[in-house]
């Protein structure tokens, strides 16, 4: 018999979890996360984000990319890699920015050159996760995206904070076993606790 994945059935049971919060949820969610942001300093001091655009229950960081917006920051979404399989860009995404449906449903930026933003050049990354646990470890939807694209980066002393955001409900209460692969998060903010990595 195949040993059963241990990750795979957490990432059933959060995914279930954070789809089953009703609409009010949803939103009163993003506001509370808003609020969390805008007390950190480094979101405040922050000239460049990149945030994502929600999908399958997430927490929806609307709400922040407006906040965003409206201070004059730069707003970046992951793009799949068209050639470097597994791996994401960074764009500017703009109010007036033309989108299109990657392969997983997901509406991100036109991939146009003049709107890549290296990685090394973003300040703070807001990164969609299904689980976490209170020393801020991270479980995704097991794409290896932000891993490998953040690999790299991880390894030199630049001051980019990567931050996990979700619903309170996607706490694991028990840790998380990481993997050799999986990068640390800087901190974990949902609506109402911030976990910082230990
Ligand atoms: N909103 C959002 N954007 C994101 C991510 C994310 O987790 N959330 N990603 C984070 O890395 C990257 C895309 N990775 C993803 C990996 C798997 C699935 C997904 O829905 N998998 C389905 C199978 C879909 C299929 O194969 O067609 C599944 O597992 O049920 C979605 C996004 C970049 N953009
Ligand atoms: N830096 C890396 N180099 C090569 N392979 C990697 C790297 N990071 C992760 N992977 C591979 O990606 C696969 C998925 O990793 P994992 O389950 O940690 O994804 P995830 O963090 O849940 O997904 P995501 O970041 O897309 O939300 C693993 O099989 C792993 O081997």
């Amino acid at each position: 018999m195949p040993v059963p994945d241990k990750r795979n059935e957490l990432r059933r049971h959060f995914r279930h979890e954070r789809n089953n919060l009703s609409q009010a949820q949803q939103t009163f969610a993003s506001e509370q996360l808003l609020m969390q942001c805008c007390a950190l300093t480094e979101y405040q001091n922050a000239r460049v984000v990149a945030c994502y655009l929600a999908q399958d229950g997430e927490i929806v960081l609307n709400p922040l990319i407006n906040d965003a917006w409206l201070k004059g920051k730069t707003v970046c979404l992951p793009v799949l890699h068209p050639f470097c399989k597994g791996h994401l860009i960074f764009v500017h995404y703009r109010q007036n920015s033309k989108m299109q449906t990657n392969r997983f449903g997901i509406l991100e930026p036109k991939l146009n050159a003049c709107d890549i933003v290296p990685v090394a050049k973003l300040d703070v990354i807001f990164t969609p996760l299904v689980a976490f646990d209170d020393s801020a470890q991270r479980l995704g939807m097991g794409g290896g995206f932000y891993d490998r694209t953040l690999a790299p980066v991880t390894r030199h002393e630049i001051p980019l904070q990567i931050y996990g955001v979700a619903h309170d409900c996607q706490k694991v209460s028990s840790g998380l076993k990481n993997e050799k692969w999986d990068i640390p998060m800087h901190k974990i903010i949902t609506p109402s606790h911030i976990y910082s990595h230990t």
